[in-house]
This record gives C-alpha cells, sequence and structure tokens, in this order.
C-alpha cells in the first residue's frame, strides 16, 4: 500500500481525468430519502417486525442462564428442563421466522428503491447537458450505468441481511445486557471505541479507496470504449500499440486501485480481532468480579457472556460488510452524482412551443472553450426550408445542435416546436429488427407504413438483401448495413414521424455520386411540409432550399435566397463557384 490515501472527492485525480460529478454524503442521504417516498411505512413496519424478532431469539440466551441457576441450586428436575427447551426452541423458531420475514422485505424495499434510481439514472443520462458528455466521455457514464448498478445490485444479500440483523441485535442486546446488570453492558461499553475507531479508520480511508478503484474502472472503460469505436482510426494510423499500451496503464491502474483497497480491509480484520478479544474478556472479568461479591448469578454471568458472544457475531460482520458496504457507497454516491447535475443553465430561459423556429441573441461554447456561436439571432417561419453553408468549422452543426436542443446555449432564448427531430452524421442503427429500428419513433406504424417509408426514402432495395426482411436483426451482432443504408435507414425512421421541424446534418456525400443523389431524394421525401434546417454540405442541396444562410466564424454573414445570394456576389457566390468548378 503506498501512503497516499485518496479523500473522497478527490479520487478522481488519481486516475486520470476528471469524471462527471459524485454526490456527497448529505445530497446521497437526501436523494436516497426523497425515493424512499411511497415505502416510509414498509420500512417502519420492517422496523418493528425486526426488533420484536431479535427480541424473541435473544429468550434463548435468557433461558439458558435461567437453567445454568437452576441446576446450580439443584432444583432442574425434567419439567423444568422440558419446558425450558420448548421455551427456547419456539423462540428460536419465531425468532428465525420473523428475522427472515424482515430481511425479504427490507430487500424488495432496497430493490424498489434502487430500481427507482435506476430508472432516474436512465432518464437524467439522455438530458444530460451534451458538452459535459463530451467532456468527460461517455465511458464514466456507462460505467455509472453498468459497473455501479452492479455494485449496489450485488451488493444487497451481503449487506441487507447482516444490517438488519446487526442493528437490532446491537440494540436489543445492549438493552438486555443493562436489564441484566448494568456493570455489563458498561463493560462492553468500554470496549465498543475499539470498534468505533477501527470504523472511523475504516470510513476515512475506505471510500476513497473505493472511489478511486471505481473511477479507474470507469477510465479503463472509456479507453478500452474509444479504443473499439475508433478501430478504423486505430488501424489506420498505426496507433495499435499506443492504444494497448493505454489500456495496460488504466489496468494497472485499477490491479493497484484494488490492491489497496484488499489491503484496508485486512488491516480492518486485525482491529475487529483485537475488539473482539478485548470485549470478550472485559465481560468475563466483570462477571467474576459480580459473581465473587453475590452481585450476580452465575446463570446472569452466563446469559450476559451469551449476548455479548450474540453481538460479536453481527458487529463483527457488520463491520465486514462495510467492505462491500462502502464499495456500494461508492457506486452509489457516483450513480446519485449523475441525477444531481444541474440541467440547463438558470439564465437561459425556457423554450417556448410554437410552429416557428426562433433564435434570440444565442451565444454557445464547448466547456471553457471559445464562443463557437456568437450572439445570433434568426426566425425560420413554419414550413419554411432553411439551409446552412459555411466552411469546416463555421458553426453549422453547433447550429443545428442549439435549434434541436441537443446545446443549451450560455445565452439567449432558442423557440422551436415541440415535436422535432434530427438526423447527425453519426446515424446509430440500434440492436434489433429492421422493424424496431423503424418503429421506434412511430410505435403504431404498421408493415405497409414501413415499405412505404422504405420506399419513399429510397431504402426499398435495403428489404431485398435482408435474409427475413423486417424481422432481419441489425446493429450489434447482426446484418451490417453500409454507412448510405444506415443514413437511409435513419431518414425513413425520421419519415414515419410526425416531426414537425426536421434538422438534417447528414455525413457529407461526393457529390454527383449515386449516393449522393440517394440521398438528396430521400431527403427531399422527408422535409416535405415540414419546417426544416439543412447542414448543406453539397450546395446543391442548399440550392433546393427557400432560404439559405452562409456561416462564417459562428456568425450568420448572409442570407437569402440562392439566386439572390448569388447575384450579391458575396461569400456565397464564391462558395459555389469553387463547388461548380470542383464538381
Ligand atoms: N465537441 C466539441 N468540443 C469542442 N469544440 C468543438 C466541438 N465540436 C465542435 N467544436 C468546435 O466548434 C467550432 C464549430 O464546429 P462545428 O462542427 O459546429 O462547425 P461546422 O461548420 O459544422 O464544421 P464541419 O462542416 O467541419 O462539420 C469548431 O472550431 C470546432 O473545432
Amino acid at each position: 500500500m503506498n501512503g497516499t490515501s485518496a479523500e473522497p472527492g478527490t479520487a478522481a485525480s488519481d486516475a486520470g481525468p476528471p469524471g462527471l460529478p459524485v454526490a456527497s454524503g448529505s445530497e446521497t442521504a437526501r436523494e436516497l430519502w426523497r425515493l424512499s417516498r411511497g415505502y416510509r411505512l414498509r420500512l417502519a413496519a420492517t422496523g418493528v417486525l425486526g426488533i420484536v424478532s431479535t427480541g424473541v431469539d435473544l429468550i434463548v440466551s435468557v433461558v439458558i442462564g435461567f437453567l445454568v441457576d437452576r441446576v446450580q441450586a439443584g432444583t432442574a428436575d425434567l419439567t423444568t428442563v422440558l419446558t425450558a427447551t420448548a421455551v427456547m426452541a419456539l423462540s428460536a423458531v419465531l425468532g428465525a421466522a420473523g428475522t427472515a420475514l424482515t430481511i425479504v422485505l427490507a430487500t424488495r424495499v432496497y430493490h424498489s428503491i434502487l430500481a427507482a434510481l435506476r430508472e432516474q439514472l436512465v432518464d437524467d443520462a439522455m438530458t444530460l447537458p451534451q458538452h459535459l458528455v463530451e467532456r468527460v466521455g461517455t465511458g464514466d457514464l456507462i460505467s455509472r450505468s453498468s459497473d455501479d448498478v452492479t455494485a449496489v445490485a450485488d451488493a444487497a444479500p451481503a449487506v441487507i441481511p447482516v444490517l438488519t440483523v446487526t442493528a437490532f441485535t446491537i440494540v436489543v442486546s445492549l438493552g438486555g445486557l443493562a436489564a441484566l446488570e448494568w456493570p455489563y453492558a458498561a463493560a462492553f461499553a468500554v470496549v465498543l471505541p475499539v470498534y468505533v475507531l477501527a470504523v472511523r479508520w475504516y470510513l476515512r480511508i475506505g471510500l476513497g479507496v473505493y472511489r478511486a478503484e471505481r473511477t479507474a474502472m470507469s477510465a479503463r472503460a472509456q479507453q478500452i470504449l474509444e479504443s473499439q469505436r475508433g478501430y478504423a482510426t486505430v488501424l489506420g494510423f498505426g496507433l495499435a500499440e499506443q492504444r494497448h499500451r493505454a489500456v495496460m496503464t488504466n489496468s494497472w491502474r485499477v490491479a493497484r486501485q484494488t490492491l489497496r483497497a484488499r489491503t484496508v480491509l485486512s488491516m480492518l480484520n486485525a482491529r475487529l480481532n483485537l475488539g473482539e478479544c478485548l470485549s470478550l474478556a472485559a465481560v468475563l472479568v466483570v462477571g467474576f468480579v459480580l459473581v465473587d461479591h453475590d452481585a450476580s448469578t452465575v446463570g446472569g454471568a452466563t446469559t450476559a457472556m451469551l449476548l455479548v458472544l450474540r453481538l460479536l457475531g453481527p458487529v463483527n460482520q457488520l463491520l465486514l460488510v462495510i467492505d462491500t458496504l462502502q464499495s456500494a457507497l461508492a457506486s452509489l454516491s457516483r450513480m446519485i452524482g449523475v441525477v444531481t447535475i444541474p440541467r440547463g443553465s438558470p439564465d437561459v430561459p425556457a423554450q417556448a412551443a410554437s410552429t416557428d423556429v426562433r433564435l434570440d441573441e444565442v451565444s454557445f461554447r464547448y466547456g471553457e472553450g471559445p464562443r463557437v456561436l456568437d450572439d445570433i439571432t434568426l426566425g425560420i417561419p413554419s414550413g419554411q426550408r432553411v439551409a446552412v453553408v459555411g466552411v469546416s468549422g463555421a458553426g453549422k452543426t453547433t447550429l443545428a445542435g442549439v435549434v434541436a436542443g441537443t446545446h443549451l446555449p450560455e445565452a439567449g432564448r432558442v423557440t422551436r416546436p415541440s415535436r422535432t427531430a434530427m438526423i447527425t452524421q453519426e446515424v446509430h442503427v440500434f440492436a434489433g429488427t429492421l422493424r424496431d429500428n423503424l418503429t421506434l419513433a412511430a410505435p403504431g406504424a404498421t408493415d405497409h407504413d414501413l415499405r412505404a417509408a422504405l420506399e419513399a426514402t429510397g431504402a426499398a432495395s435495403i428489404l431485398d438483401v435482408l435474409p427475413d426482411r423486417l424481422d432481419t436483426l441489425l446493429g450489434v451482432g447482426g446484418y451490417p448495413l453500409t454507412d448510405a443504408q444506415a443514413q437511409q435507414l435513419a431518414l425513413a425512421r425520421l419519415l414515419l414521424t410526425d416531426a414537425e421541424l426536421v434538422i438534417l446534418d447528414e455525413a457529407t456525400a461526393e457529390a454527383g455520386s449515386t449516393y449522393a443523389g440517394h440521398l438528396d431524394r430521400a431527403a427531399d421525401a422527408v422535409l416535405a411540409g415540414r419546417t426544416a434546417v439543412v447542414v448543406a454540405h453539397r450546395l446543391s442541396q442548399a440550392a433546393t432550399c427557400d432560404r439559405i444562410m452562409v456561416m462564417e466564424r459562428g456568425r450568420i454573414i448572409e442570407t437569402g435566397t440562392h439566386g439572390e445570394l448569388i447575384d450579391a456576389g458575396g461569400v456565397y457566390a464564391g462558395l459555389w463557384t469553387a463547388w461548380e468548378a470542383a464538381r
């Protein structure tokens, strides 16, 4: 173990770039309390059942002490022994049944709250500020909604029974010891600081270590994901060796953090053994003194020892599952960290639903970077098709994102129709059948509608090549579509939606190619009768739009119809001349 213990909140610095925020202890508790709404009555009932069951279970220790006294006094006849045995058997059975029921109820509540949290995490992940996801990468987010959810769910079988049994056993046993003779409770209480110190030491070190371990896992997931996604680039630029080294470095980081976590656990065990020795010795000595002074019977001392022995088991188990508990808490605080990320900037007024598109004095930057959109004001009346053109890096894609609502502006106001759809340069084919992929946004569409949409977007030929037609599996592990087919599929899906505003920022297709011709026709079908913003990578697309906006360095510098802009002889006319020459 190296000497630097990661403190909560600083763990990220141990393992690469900072990720998404991690919720503090109070934020985690607040969120759990909020999520427990609707389960609180069940929780209270579980608590009452737990205390009663533990009390019934502890009757065994009291009866054994009673028997010891009767045997010592020579008054233990067969009836007494049989009655005592029957009482012990009954209390053991009732206690065990009650405890089992308590654990089942507690586990149900736990999983219900976890399910609510998981749902909220997935919902919230979908609405995270785009720039934040881009900055931290999707690996951290994926790790939180997979590794962390698994860690919290896996903790349930180990943690819940122990937590439930221990909490009630401690309360009831301490009460029992005090009721027997207060020095017994005092003897145990004197040794308690050893446990408290062990727990405090572990909490101080453990949480940081586990967070650092999880953060290192996120960084590793990110590296692997990036290598897989950019596989072609990695091969193309001969980066395989470099990526391999990066993944190795992160894997070692995970291994080091895991080793630290296990070392900390071993040191905790040593402290627990010490606490156990001291508490047994303390109660034994007190029992001896009390019996010696006739302040307690041998039976009383036996009951006290049995109660302490009963306490030690759950206390040690609790401290041992603190390992799992810590790990689950670290994961929980990372999950809740996503849920508590503020959505939207308070100085950006909420958009009002409208059939027109309006941007008023809108500015945007990625994270802390320079302004990419600079004070843009524009209006697009309902039904108009507008093209956005400009050189690479002018801000066209960013503007499309702001209009679509995937990018939140840092200043200004955006108004758009509520039913908006967008196709970006990266088209995703979902794992599922072709039918699933098409009906994602139009669940009610019939097979006839799906075929019509594929035909209208020139994608009907896809059907001919797919072995099971609409039932063919696509996406990961399924039939591989070409980029052009994926694009056509996305356009057909868009055609099936009832979006009032369509934003197209398709992949660049070489002008004049069959692919470009297909895409232009498909886009025409999709845009007919809808308000549209088209990031025109081919100027032939722009020429057919109702209006063209020319962007330069985040500003709109020219606007008009194709004819007007050509006549004006400005930037667009220059771009058009260059485009025509290159065709
Ligand atoms: N995720 C990002 N993080 C930081 N900067 C970005 C990001 N995306 C784009 N930019 C920067 O914002 C500016 C505008 O980019 P944008 O992609 O909007 O331009 P564009 O006109 O669409 O370019 P292209 O035609 O090449 O797609 C560029 O300087 C680009 O480097």
